[in-house]
């Protein structure tokens, strides 16, 4: 990429996309192409391709998506698979049709099987079932891999695609139903504590920014105190308890978003898709590039490490109704490494500055 190189980051508001905007302008990169949703919805073929063919981007970063946590997976399975379809084959095909240089595909970790061996390496792509919680989330993505690969092998386009694990950072989702487990757990935390000390005017803060089902600052105690209930923050006589979804025995790994972003722009600037044609073997696969830390903790140790940073004292309790979701998913990172690229932002200091924002911007 140039430094004068037209750039469209699609998702430039998202976790990721606000991190990869950032990250590009503090390198120099200066010519940006953003639209929100509601300007410009990735579903419709019509508009994506009249959008293309006015803007003409040189460089395309795709990281808008249908993205949630286990639940919101679980329960909105159709809108996971159908968007995701949609603004992938929407986004691939015009920047082929209009001769982008080089587009960047955001897949996931969850395209590897339930039961993958550990740590997951490129390879094991496609060598056995998916965890069902995900399963349409995953098949939308694997589909954009392979996309990736057949435009690129019979049309000659350089289109890279990378698999990050799960991530975390500024302009996060913190929804209590739809969001991933970090973000969910700082904000109920957060509510706790504010609850412990009878802090009502952080509570109702908290809630004017993010209402719980139309429930905000203005409510009553009472209702405020029933919808914080029903999303596992409750009062069992002198402690407060909240409720962590699942056994808390499932492993993951978390990657700060600033990093991810940083991890996407080396590659932009330094892989193309030929660099695969190395490979000895005829059947181009297996392209990707898994983005993570290769460290990885189990949700109860994340749990209490939360716990601890935001000065929570109530009780935890696992709710072993709610999904576990795969029992580990930790990347193998070394074809990154093996490129020059490695994480910089440890958990514990990435959850402080998070959890810093969340009370600055967030909340
Ligand atoms: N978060 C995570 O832990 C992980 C994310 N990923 C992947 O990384 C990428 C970025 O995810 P993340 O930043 O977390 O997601 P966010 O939900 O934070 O952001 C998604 C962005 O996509 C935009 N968007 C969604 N639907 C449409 C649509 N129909 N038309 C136009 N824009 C749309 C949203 O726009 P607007 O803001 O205007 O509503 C938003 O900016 C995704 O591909 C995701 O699958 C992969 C692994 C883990
Ligand atoms: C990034 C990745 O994200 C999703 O997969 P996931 O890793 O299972 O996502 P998660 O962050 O929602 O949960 C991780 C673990 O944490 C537990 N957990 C505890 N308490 C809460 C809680 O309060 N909220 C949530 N969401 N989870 C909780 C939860 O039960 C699970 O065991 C994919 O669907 C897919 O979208 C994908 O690619």
């Amino acid at each position: 990429m140039e430094k004068n190189s037209k750039i469209y980051i699609a998702g430039h508001r998202g976790l990721v996309g606000s991190a990869i905007l950032k990250n590009l302008k503090a390198k120099g990169y200066s010519d940006f192409v953003t639209r929100t949703h509601s300007e410009l919805d990735l579903k419709d073929s019509t508009a994506v391709a009249q959008f293309f063919a006015t803007e003409k981007p040189d460089y395309v970063f795709l990281a808008a998506a249908k993205v949630g946590g286990i639940v919101a997976n679980n329960t909105y399975r159709a809108d996971f698979i159908y968007e995701n379809l949609m603004i992938q084959n929407n986004v691939l095909h015009q920047s082929y049709i209009h001769g982008v240089k080089k587009l960047m595909f955001l897949g996931s970790t969850c395209i590897y099987p339930k039961n993958c061996p550990q740590p997951m390496k490129e390879d094991y792509l496609l060598t056995d079932v998916l965890e069902y919680t995900n399963e349409p989330y995953a098949i939308a993505k694997i589909a954009g891999i392979k996309m990736c690969e057949s435009y690129n092998i019979q049309y000659n386009t350089n289109f890279i695609s990378v698999m990050p694990t799960n991530l975390y950072g500024p302009h996060d989702n913190f929804d209590l139903e739809k969001s991933h487990v970090l973000p969910a757990l700082i904000r109920k935390m957060h509510l706790g504590k504010a609850l412990e000390l009878n802090n009502w005017d952080l509570i109702r803060k908290d809630l004017n920014h993010m209402p719980i089902e139309n429930v905000d600052g203005s409510a009553s105690e009472e209702s405020i105190f029933s919808v914080l209930n029903k999303y596992g923050i409750s009062n069992s006589g002198d402690a407060i308890q909240l409720e962590v979804w699942g056994t808390g025995n499932p492993m993951r790994e978390f990657l700060w978003s600033e990093d991810m972003a940083d991890a996407c722009v080396f590659l932009m600037e330094n892989r193309n898709f030929k660099d695969c044609f190395t490979q000895s073997t005829s059947e181009i696969r297996n392209t990707h590039i898994n983005i993570g830390t290769g460290i990885d903790i189990s949700i109860k140790d994340l749990a209490n490490l939360i716990k601890d940073i935001i000065g929570f004292k109530g009780t935890l309790y696992f709710n072993d109704t709610k999904p576990d979701g795969t029992m580990k998913k930790l990347t193998d990172p070394s074809k990154l490494h093996a490129l020059g690229w490695k994480h910089k932002i440890d958990l514990e200091t990435g959850i402080k500055k998070v959890y810093e924002w969340y009370c600055n911007e967030g909340a």
